[in-house]
C-alpha cells in the first residue's frame, strides 16, 4: 500500500530508506519545538500552548506535504519570522498585541493560499531582483545572529556605541559559546541531530551547574486553549499593519519557494526545465499550515532547509515527510523537556541557523555595484534596525534609486518600483 501510494519504486527508494530519512530530518529540525515557544512567549503568549501549536502546525504542514504533494520536504514554524513576530511586530510596535500579530499571520496565509492557487505567485517571484532575494534570506540570517548574541549575553546595549561586548565571564554566556562550537563541530562531522544535541548538552550542563531547573521529560500534551482562536483579525486589518501582513507574506513566499527549489535541486527532484512539478500542492501545504498555525497560536510555517538532511540519506517521496509529521505528534509529549531549556541553550542554535542563512551573500552579483549595494543595504539593515521589514524596505528603495541614478532603467520591473514607492510612502506618512 505504501509502495503504490507514494510511488516508492518509481522514485528509486523503499520504506526503510524513507523512514530513516524522516527520522533524520526530524532530528535536525526538532529544535524548533524548544526554540519557537521560547521566542514567541516573550510576547506574553503561553509557552506550553505555543509548544503545542508548533508541534501541530509542523505535523499538519508535513502531513499535507507528504500525503498530497508527495515530496520529502518538512515544514515547521520558521526561524526568522518568529523573531520578526516577537521583536518587531509585538515588542517593537506599541499597541500591537500578540493576538493582532497572529491575525496578521492568518491574513498573510490566506493571501499566500490565493496567490499559490492562481498564477500570480510566479509573476511576483520573477519580478523581484535575484540579488534582493538572496540579500533578504542572508539578512534574516544576520537578524537571527544579533538575536542569538543577545540571548547568549555576548552583546549588550551601550549608550556610547549602541552595542558592546557583554559579560563574557558569565557561566550562561560561556555555556552558549560552548554549545555553538559543539554544534558546528558535530555538523562538520555530519552527526545527525547536532543542533538538538548542542541544545540538550548546554541544558544538562546548566542543570548540573545549578543555573537552571530540570522539569522532567514526558507528560501528557499541555492545553492549546490559551492561544487557540485568539487571533484578532479586526486589529490586523488596521491600515498601519498592512506592511506587517505584507512582510509575513513576502518573506514566507521567498523563504518557502527558495527552500523547496533549493532542496529539490540537490535531491534531483526537479524536472528537465528545472521546475518542481507539484509546486502548487507544496505551496498549498505551507499556506494551509500558516493559516491553521495562526488559528492555533504560532507564527508562519515554512519549508525547512533541514529537509536536505533527509534527502541526503535517500528520502525521495512524501513518506519521508509523513514520518516527520508523525514524529512531531509524538513530540507533543515532551513539554516538560521543552520547559527545562534555558534561552542561552537555544542561542547557539539560532547562531547556527544564522550561519546557514548567511550563505545567500555568496550569490550576490558582487561585480555589479547597482546589485551589490542595495543587497548589502538590505542585509545589514535587518540586524541594525532590528527589523526584517525595514531591511526589505531599505533594499527596495535603494535598488530603485541606485538603478535610476545609474541610468539602468531596463532593470526596473514595475512591481519593484511600486513596492519601493509604497515603502517610501509608509516612511513618509506613517513612521
Ligand atoms: N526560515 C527558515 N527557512 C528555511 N529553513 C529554515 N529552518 C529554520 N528556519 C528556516
Amino acid at each position: 500500500m505504501l509502495e503504490s501510494f507514494f510511488k516508492l519504486k518509481e522514485h528509486g527508494t523503499d520504506v526503510r530508506t524513507e523512514v530513516l530519512a524522516g527520522f533524520t530530518t526530524f532530528l535536525t529540525m526538532a529544535y524548533i519545538i524548544f526554540v519557537n515557544p521560547l521566542i514567541l512567549s516573550k510576547t506574553g503568549m503561553d509557552f506550553n500552548a505555543v509548544f503545542v501549536a508548533t508541534c501541530l502546525a509542523a505535523a499538519l504542514g508535513c502531513a499535507i506535504m507528504g500525503l498530497v504533494a508527495n515530496y520529502p520536504m518538512a515544514l515547521a514554524p520558521g526561524m526568522g519570522l518568529n523573531a520578526y513576530f516577537t521583536y518587531s511586530v509585538v515588542l517593537g510596535s506599541p499597541g500591537v498585541t500578540w493576538q493582532v500579530a497572529l491575525g496578521a499571520v492568518f491574513l498573510s496565509g490566506i493571501i499566500f493560499l490565493a496567490v499559490s492557487l492562481f498564477k500570480v505567485r510566479e509573476a511576483i517571484v520573477n519580478a523581484i531582483p535575484q540579488s534582493l532575494k538572496f540579500a533578504i534570506s542572508a539578512g534574516v540570517g544576520l537578524f537571527l545572529g544579533i538575536i542569538s548574541l543577545k540571548s547568549a549575553g555576548l552583546i549588550t546595549g551601550s549608550p556610547a556605541t549602541l552595542v558592546t561586548l557583554g559579560d563574557i565571564h558569565a557561566p550562561s554566556t560561556l555555556l552558549a559559546i560552548f554549545g555553538f562550537f559543539l554544534i558546528v563541530a558535530l555538523e562538520y562531522r555530519r552527526v545527525h541531530g547536532s543542533i538538538i544535541i548542542g541544545i540538550l548538552a548546554v541544558t544538562v550542563l546548566s542543570v548540573v551547574l545549578g543555573l537552571s531547573e530540570f522539569k522532567g521529560v514526558f507528560s501528557a500534551p499541555p492545553s492549546l486553549a490559551p492561544t487557540f482562536m485568539q487571533m484578532d483579525l479586526g486589529g490586523a486589518l488596521n491600515v498601519g499593519l498592512l506592511g506587517v501582513v505584507f512582510v509575513f507574506f513576502f518573506v514566507d513566499l521567498f523563504d518557502t519557494t527558495g527552500t523547496l527549489v533549493g532542496v529539490s535541486h540537490r535531491a534531483g527532484l526537479l524536472d528537465k526545465d528545472g521546475k518542481l512539478p507539484r509546486l502548487k500542492r507544496a505551496l498549498m501545504a505551507d499556506s494551509v499550515a500558516i493559516v491553521a498555525g495562526a488559528a492555533m497560536g504560532t507564527s508562519s510555517t515554512t519549508a525547512y532547509v533541514e529537509s536536505a538532511a533527509g534527502t541526503a540519506v535517500g528520502g525521495r517521496t512524501g513518506l519521508t515527510a509523513t514520518v516527520v509529521a508523525i514524529l512531531f505528534l509524538v513530540a507533543l509529549f515532551l513539554a516538560p523537556l521543552a520547559n527545562s531549556i534555558p534561552p542561552y541553550a537555544t542561542a547557539p542554535a539560532l547562531c547556527y541557523v544564522a550561519v546557514l542563512m548567511a550563505r545567500g551573500l555568496a550569490e550576490i552579483a558582487w561585480d555589479d555595484l547597482t546589485e551589490a549595494a542595495p543587497a548589502v543595504v538590505t542585509a545589514i539593515a535587518m540586524p541594525f534596525t532590528f527589523s526584517i521589514a525595514d531591511g526589505i524596505a531599505f533594499g527596495f528603495i535603494s535598488f530603485v534609486v541606485i538603478k535610476l541614478l545609474a541610468g539602468r532603467f531596463s532593470d526596473l520591473r514595475p512591481a519593484v518600483v511600486i513596492i519601493a514607492a509604497l515603502w517610501l510612502m509608509k516612511f513618509a506618512f506613517f513612521h
